[in-house]
Formats: structure tokens, sequence, C-alpha cells
């Protein structure tokens, strides 16, 4: 069978990676044409499909990029991005960039390579993380004028062995909320010592780093009187490497250009 989609996974031994092949590979749409590692990853040589807990793939994690894919999904980490990016460039392939804690070089190199291939960029590729995204803009846009004011507050909750905090989804909340807010919005990670009576417009960010959570995401609007919780939590990986899925085929008859989730979902 003709199968649509070529798919590539950069970082395909990690644990985003693993959950994107295993997926991927029930998908009788998508062929996996590389699971690609860095040069000095113990793991080159072994099945991806092994690797990944599922049945062999017949296909060796490898440091080698394909000679053709219809798509790469990048779950890796920042060091490797800028290498991701070029070769995606280079082999016009079209890339969903999943990785977080890019700086802001990293950022302008994505609008850049977006001018010449189509890409969707995500902090979070989780339908329901979105969704929630959605609807703290709605809350925010209600309630920011409520009298005695509205405080915000972004906690999230992952694993112990995330490397970046807050979370890229932590920020884009915080982003999109600030939007939402009349003027200049201060964005405030943590409190410790004197910190003196909380500010009108500020956001503030709490990183929580506890066993295997595979994040959670809890936005707090507390006014005088009530308060609203807003909850979003992962049970499993599952819910990032579905979205990035379907990233991966929307993409397919895409132009050149930089879209996000929103885009994708058609929220
Ligand atoms: N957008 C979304 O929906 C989501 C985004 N993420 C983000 O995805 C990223 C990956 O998360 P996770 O899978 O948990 O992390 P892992 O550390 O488990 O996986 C990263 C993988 O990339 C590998 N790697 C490191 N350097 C390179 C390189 N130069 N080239 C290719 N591969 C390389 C790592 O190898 P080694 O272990 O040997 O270093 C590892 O196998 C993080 O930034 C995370 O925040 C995670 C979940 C959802
Ligand atoms: O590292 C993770 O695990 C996750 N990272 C993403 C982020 O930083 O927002 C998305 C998700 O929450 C899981």
């Amino acid at each position: 069978m003709n199968k649509s989609i070529q798919l590539a996974v950069h970082g395909a031994a990690g644990r985003m990676g693993q959950r994107v092949l295993a997926l991927a590979a029930e998908d009788s749409a998508i062929e996996i044409v590389a699971a690609i590692e860095h040069a000095a990853s113990p793991k080159l040589g072994v099945d991806a499909g092994l690797n990944a807990g599922i049945s062999a793939l017949d296909l060796e994690l490898s440091a080698d990029w394909p000679a053709a894919a219809s798509c790469v999904i990048d779950f890796s980490l920042p060091v490797a991005v800028d290498d991701c990016i070029a070769k995606c460039v280079e082999t016009k392939t079209p890339l969903v960039m999943a990785t977080t804690g890019l700086t802001e070089i990293q950022k302008a190199l994505l609008h850049d390579a977006a001018k010449t291939i189509p890409i969707v960029f995500a902090p979070s590729m989780s339908m329901a993380v979105n969704l929630t995204m959605k609807v703290t803009q709605q809350i925010t846009e209600t309630l920011k004028n409520v009298p005695g004011g509205l405080d915000i507050e972004i906690l999230e909750r992952h694993h112990r062995f995330k490397a970046d905090a807050p979370s890229g989804t932590a920020l884009r909340f915080g982003e999109l909320i600030a939007e939402k807010m009349d003027g200049d919005v201060t964005h405030l990670h943590g409190r410790e010592g004197e910190t003196g009576q909380r500010t009108r417009n500020e956001i503030g960010y709490h990183a929580i780093r506890v066993g295997d959570n595979p994040g959670e995401h809890t936005i707090v609007f507390g006014m005088l009187g009530e308060r609203i919780e807003v909850n979003v939590a992962a049970s499993n990986r599952d819910c990032y490497a579905s979205g990035a899925i379907v990233a991966a085929k929307w993409l397919q008859d895409k132009s050149a250009g930089l879209y996000s989730m929103f885009d994708v979902l058609g929220l």
C-alpha cells in the first residue's frame, strides 16, 4: 500500500519520540522513514520500535537524515534544534517543532525557515491544552476589570527529568492571557523574601517538578471573595504525540509559513 506520509522523527529515542513512533506505527497512512538521534547517542543501531517498547520496525535509530521525508516531527532538545531546522530547509521538508526552551535566536531561525517551508510550532500539541488556552483568554477578557481586581497565577507540574522551566506551555498561557489584559504586564517567576504586595498587572509563574508527571497546568484567577482554577492534566504522553501526528498530516498541503496548533485545530 502506498502510504501518504513518509515520517522522520527527530529525538526518536526520547520519551516523546518513542510515543510518536508507537502511534505512527499503528497509523496506516504513515510510513516511518527515519528515527533520528544524535551522533553520540548510545542507542544508535538499536531498532527504533524495540527501543520504544513496540514490535521491531526494522528501522535503526540513526544519526543520518533520510534522503526524503514528507514531514519531520521534532521532540528533541534546544541544542539539537538548529541542525533540524537547517536540514528541513535544505530538503524542503515540512516540520512539526515541538521542542520547548528555545532561545529568541532559535525562534527567529524558525520564523526565517518558515519563509521556505511550512512549520507548526507549539509548546503543546495537546488538543485539550490548546482549547484550555482559549478558555483562559475568555475568562481574562470577561473578568479583567472586576471590582477589587483579578490576580492571575500559572502553576505547572512536570516530571523530575524536565530540563526547562517554566514549561513552554506555561509561558504560552501567559502570553495569550497578557494579550487580553489592559496595559503592560509583568511576568514574575516565583516569589521569595520581602516581595511587597502583589501588583495589579502581573502574571506569576510557578514550576513544580515531581516524579513522572507528564504535564499539568493550573491557571488561577483570584478575586476578592471568589476564585476560578482551570486545570488541564495529561495522564500520559499520547495527547502530545497524537497531536503532533495530526499536525504532520495537516501540514501536507500547506504552503510555507509558521503555524500554531490553533491553526491545526481550527481554534
Ligand atoms: N510540544 C509538546 O506538545 C511537547 C513538547 N515536549 C518537549 O519536547 C522535548 C523533548 O521532551 P522529552 O521527549 O521528554 O525529552 P527526552 O530527553 O526524553 O528526549 C529528547 C531526545 O532527544 C535526543 N537528542 C539530544 N540531542 C540530540 C541531537 N543533537 N539530535 C537528535 N536527538 C537528540 C536525546 O538523546 P539523549 O537522551 O541521548 O540526550 C533524547 O533521546 C522537550 O523540549 C519537551 O519540553 C514534550 C512533550 C510535549
Ligand atoms: O517536557 C515535557 O514533558 C513537556 N513539555 C512541554 C512544555 O514545556 O510545555 C509540554 C508538556 O507540558 C510536556
